[in-house]
């Protein structure tokens, strides 16, 4: 679209299956609020589904100024004709300023489908977000060239402005707002049709579940330097009730799949925890943790780049201090 009616911020805030808020698009909130303030435009939370109200009312602490409720069966689960028709519909009608979406597979779908309709752009799988704030433009930041540069791209004179943001990018954090406007708008769909069917529904095994959500992860890189090195780090990790992680080397090594890898080409994580245990800290993988709350490093050379972000750090054997820290938390709970 060529012109936009408002300022406006939008975040489209996924629904799962369950009926939960899906976290990464609360995440976007934060950086919403922000970019809001620099657009003087209100942030406004887009959400559909069937049964809404404990979604909205979770949704609604996040800092949202207003959100709109698409209501209706045909939004009980995820669809990409149905999706991508009422969303395009909600865009034409209100033109805000720019839409964030979480990089999901649902937002990854559904995405490229609306910019092309609108005829705008679109940047994918972002690392940041800010705005420029005379003209209005997202400023997007996402990894390019192999992930050996990291590029800011712009996308001037079209909108809304849209863009995919990873999961585990941004920390949800929790606004107090007086009033939050919520709106429900009835979407007339007309000739749309879900042209898919989903039937059943299989989760991929040896994934891990929600890695970007985990509150500890317990990460491994080459010093493992095998795949039982693993085992160690998910009995700590069971322990603590966390998650684990690997860098790209140790994924390389086929110690462990690619969907475990932290870091510029793999996820982005924000836990409160992070023990890096035998990770050197190259770039690449720093980018991806550390904004973690607590980085707990372990490593055996003193002088490995991971101890510069790291809170605690421990110069050792891995093999030496992750089972006696394990047995000590085991023995504690
Ligand atoms: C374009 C591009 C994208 C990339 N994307 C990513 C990415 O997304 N994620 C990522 O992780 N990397 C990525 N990399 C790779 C990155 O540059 C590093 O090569 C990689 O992170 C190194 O992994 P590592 O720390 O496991 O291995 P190493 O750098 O080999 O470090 C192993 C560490 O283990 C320590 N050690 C060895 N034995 C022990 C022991 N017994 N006890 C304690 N410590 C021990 C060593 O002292 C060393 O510091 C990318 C690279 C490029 C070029």
């Amino acid at each position: 679209m060529k012109d936009k009616k408002s300022n406006d911020i939008w975040v489209f805030v996924e629904i799962k299956e369950d009926g939960s808020v899906q976290p990464s698009s609360l995440e976007l909130l934060n950086p919403g609020m922000q970019i809001a303030e620099k657009t003087k435009g209100k942030l406004v939370a887009v959400l559909f589904g069937s049964e809404l109200q404990s979604a909205v009312k979770e949704t609604a602490e996040y800092g949202a100024d207003q959100i709109l409720m698409v209501q209706g069966s045909e939004y009980e689960e995820y669809s990409t004709d149905i999706y991508t028709d009422a969303l395009c519909i909600l865009l034409k009608k209100y033109a805000p300023a720019a839409l964030l979406i979480a990089a999901t597979n649902n937002g990854r779908d559904m995405s490229p489908r609306i910019a092309c309709r609108l005829k705008t752009g679109l940047t994918a799988d972002c690392t940041g977000v800010d705005a420029e704030e005379d003209s209005g433009c997202l400023l997007w930041t996402r990894p390019t060239l192999g992930g050996n540069l990291m590029a800011c791209i712009v996308c001037q004179e079209h909108w809304p402005q849209m863009g995919t943001i990873r999961p585990g990018t941004y920390k949800k954090k929790k606004i107090v707002k007086e009033h939050v406007e919520v709106r429900r708008e009835f979407v007339k769909l007309g000739a749309s049709r879900n042209r898919v069917r989903v039937y059943e529904t299989i989760e991929e095994e040896g994934v891990p579940a929600d890695l970007e959500s985990a509150e500890i992860i317990v990460a491994g890189g080459k010093g493992l330097g095998s795949a039982q090195g693993f085992q160690m780090l998910q009995n700590l990790a069971d322990a603590l009730g966390g998650a684990v992680g690997a860098t790209r080397g140790a994924v390389e090594e086929g110690w462990i799949s690619h969907a475990f890898q932290i870091g510029q080409t793999g996820k982005t994580v924000s836990p409160k925890l992070y023990i890096a245990c035998g990770i050197s800290g190259a770039i690449q993988h720093m980018v991806g943790m550390s904004s973690a709350n607590m980085i707990i490093a372990i490593n055996q050379d003193r002088e490995a780049p991971i101890f510069q972000i790291a809170d605690y750090g421990i110069v050792g054997d891995i093999y030496k201090i992750i089972p006696e820290f394990t047995k000590k938390i085991v023995d504690i709970v």
